[in-house]
């Protein structure tokens, strides 16, 4: 980082160990270490520069990406990148491209969903990307209700193969990633059918181009599905559109690690649960929380960096204006975000963990913690998502007028990220199944089964109907045990209460449609309360660096507290804290914003974005901001000629026309 730091008093108030924060950032030093190399090798290529990007049409935008895609695979191969290290440089690359779905989804099915005879098949080809692969399971009627998908693959007994077709027009795969105009393959989701019987839907690798001249498979309906919302941002993704005219393909080419269809057409079922037909999902759905992370980072990043640079009114004697950042309410709405960025990381990771658990149990045929995955993945995956697409755009308006900016980077960052609601599970719809899940655990209270992992605290669930928090002091409110009994016993009583209403009605579905508002709230308690825990947990760990304990102390107590603030109301009716405490909440946090001021711009520093990264002039690491924003302007194809184009068409003869009128 060269030249002048226009940031560098802002670094000099720091309290705490900037490269160890950035270690505990990362997860690991390897980590770090790898994921610094990769961001400094992308951000010194020019095939990967990012400037212009919203200005392509979408033509040039798609196949820029296919150059940046193809130059990424060819430096993976001259640097004999590891898999990991090339996940990385493509993270960085920063474009969303049909190799996101084949290695973040393609890949992951097989590995998830095939025998072993089908991995060793396909895999190697996959991996050399000799086949480009896709996931085709949404259709152009059905998504969120993958039982109602309506696109069929039936068993051919006399051929030995499987049609697959699709019967109606709402059956059209519609939005895979990658399919428009990329893949070669895909893995399909087809309602199969065998001797005139449904067997509910299974994915099935088929093959959709060519693979030497790249058009479709006679029989195949293929394209984009047209633009989205937001210049450049996901138009970079060729998402599809996909019909099937009665396609033929091997017997072997259906994913049969959960049920096998014999040559006779007999399904067989293997002792593997029918729900890791989903299991992509759920892989997915973990990965995604840790992208929230970062997605959310990048932009309290730039609206962090940019509020100490800004300065508006205060100025006496001539002097400097107020750095906006130094404002209570920019601090109220900004650091919180900076929390919720630590406090994703950290769950994140616990995720991430669990989900390697998860895999090593499912191998030796554990299937107990399987609906735990479900609950954790689907609740955070939509917790998290949501927070951080409020969050981006939270960010822009912290950063007044110039956040609306494309060179803000901010619009961009939002158009991309704003889909992670909807795509991998509708949130809403994500939060029902956890309300399920939390309402399956209550009703087995009272038959002596023990919650387990994260519902653990239900177990207690008679003493947190009573608790009530013994806070008196503003200071009482950075006591672990108080913050957690506090989100506990919220959580349990909303569990409850939504419970005994289910209980009310003759038909427990009608219930749940009834009440089902009511019950996504209580699912949200119940994610807040897990990230809450996880970031507690990771307090008690060993973290080296001088500071930085104290400093993710400040940040998780910030989370916590604001979350309180927030949602007061449903502390205060469960009843398990007083208006007293809850003032005293915010008494508290408002003396943790004046201890996180200080290290502001050292605690968005740990993120270790590159300027490449970032992508935003009002993010810069030298916070030279000004004289970069008025560089930018002029590199707006408007501005290429001083007289527009249009002027003598338009311009000139309503001018003309005003001044006859004015004579008259
Ligand atoms: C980069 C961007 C790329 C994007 C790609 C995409 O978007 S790809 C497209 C992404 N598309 C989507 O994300 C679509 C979203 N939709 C879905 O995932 C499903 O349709 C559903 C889960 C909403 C309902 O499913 P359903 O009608 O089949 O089920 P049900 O509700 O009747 O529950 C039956 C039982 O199964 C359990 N269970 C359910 N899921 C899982 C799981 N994953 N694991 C384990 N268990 C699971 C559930 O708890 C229940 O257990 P119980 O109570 O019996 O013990
Ligand atoms: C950018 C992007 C990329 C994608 N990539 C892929 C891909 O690679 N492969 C793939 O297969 N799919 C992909 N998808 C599709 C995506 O997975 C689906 O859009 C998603 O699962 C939501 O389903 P839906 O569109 O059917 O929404 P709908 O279910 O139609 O949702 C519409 C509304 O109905 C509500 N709703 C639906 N069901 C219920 C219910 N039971 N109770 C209460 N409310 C309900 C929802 O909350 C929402 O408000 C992608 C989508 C996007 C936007």
């Amino acid at each position: 980082m060269k030249g002048v730091d226009h940031l560098a008093h802002e670094r000099n108030k720091t309290e705490f160990d900037v490269d160890a924060m950035k270690i505990v950032w990362a997860g690991s030093r390897h980590a770090f270490e790898l994921s610094d190399r990769m961001a400094r090798l992308v951000a010194s290529d020019p095939a990967f520069q990012k400037d212009g990007r919203i200005r392509l049409g979408r033509k040039e935008l798609f196949k820029n990406t296919l150059r940046k895609a193809a130059h990424a695979w060819k430096r993976i191969l001259e640097l004999h990148l590891t898999e990991e290290e090339a996940g990385w440089l493509r993270n960085f690359v920063d474009e969303p491209s049909f190799t996101d779905l084949h290695w973040g989804m393609f890949v992951p099915a097989i590995k998830g969903q095939g025998t072993d005879e089908q991995q060793q098949k396909w895999l190697p080809l996959a991996y050399k990307m000799q086949i480009i692969g896709s996931y085709a399971q949404t259709e152009l009627g059905h998504g969120s209700n993958v039982q109602g998908l309506e696109t069929t693959a039936t068993f051919d007994p006399e051929t030995d193969e499987f049609v697959i077709h699709s019967p109606t027009l709402t059956s059209s795969k519609w939005w895979p990633g990658g399919l428009g105009k990329v893949s070669t393959h895909a893995i399909v989701y087809a309602r199969l059918i065998t001797n005139g019987q449904e067997h509910g839907v299974h994915g099935f690798i088929v093959q959709l181009r060519s693979l030497d001249d790249h058009m479709p498979i006679p029989g195949i309906t293929i394209g984009d599905i047209g633009m989205k919302f937001g210049n450049g941002a996901y138009n970079t993704m060729d998402n599809g559109v996909l019909t099937f005219d009665h396609i033929r393909i091997p017997r072997n080419q259906m994913l049969m690690r959960v049920l096998q269809v014999t040559r006779e057409g007999k399904c067989v079922k293997s002792n593997v649960p029918r729900q890791l037909i989903y299991g992509t999902m759920v892989f997915v759905r973990q990965t995604i929380v840790a992208d929230a992370s970062t997605a959310l980072a990048r932009a309290v990043c730039i609206a962090t960096r940019y509020s100490a640079v800004r300065r508006q009114f205060g100025s006496q004697d001539g002097g400097m204006e107020t750095q906006v950042i130094d404002y209570k309410t920019q601090q109220s709405r900004l650091f919180p975000l900076l929390a919720s960025a630590y406090a994703f990381r950290f769950v994140g990771e616990w995720l991430k963990w669990l989900y390697t658990d998860v895999t090593q149990r499912l191998q030796a045929n554990d299937f107990s913690i399987l609906p735990e995955a479900h609950a954790c993945t689907a609740g955070l995956k939509s917790l998290t998502t949501t927070a951080t697409a409020d969050a981006i755009e939270e960010c822009r308006k912290l950063c007044g007028g110039h956040g609306y900016l494309c060179a803000s980077g901010l619009p961009e960052l939002f158009a991309v990220y704003v889909p992670a609601c909807t795509y991998e599970g509708d949130n809403v719809v994500l939060l029902l199944q956890v309300a399920r899940f939390l309402m399956k655990t209550v009703s087995q209270l009272g038959s002596g089964k023990k919650p387990v992992g994260t519902t653990a605290y239900l177990g207690r669930v008679q003493d947190l109907l009573q608790c009530c928090c013994d806070v008196q002091t503003a200071e009482d409110w950075l006591k672990p045990s108080v913050v957690l009994e506090a989100f506990e016993a919220r959580s349990a009583r909303m569990c409850v209460a939504r419970a005994q209403n289910l209980s009310k009605f003759e038909n427990p579905e009608d219930g749940f449609a009834e009440l089902s508002a009511d019950l996504v709230e209580a699912s949200v308690a119940h994610c807040q309360l897990i990230v809450v825990s996880k970031f507690i947990d990771k307090l008690q760990q060993d973290i080296p660096g001088k500071g930085v304990n104290r400093q993710l102390q400040n940040l998780c107590y910030i989370y916590a507290l604001n979350l309180l603030h927030k949602y007061l109301g449903d502390f205060l009716s469960t009843g398990c804290i007083t208006p007293k405490q809850a003032s005293l909440a915010n008494d508290q946090l408002r003396s943790l914003y004046s201890q996180i001021r200080p290290n502001a711009i050292a605690l968005v520093d740990a993120f270790n974005y590159t300027d490449h990264y970032l992508g935003s002039v009002l993010g810069r690491y030298d916070g030279n901001v000004y004289p970069k924003l008025y560089e930018e302007a002029w590199k707006d194809p408007l501005n290429d000629s001083v007289v527009p184009d249009g002027y003598h068409e338009y311009i000139h003869p309503m001018l003309k026309q005003q001044l006859r009128n004015a004579r008259l």
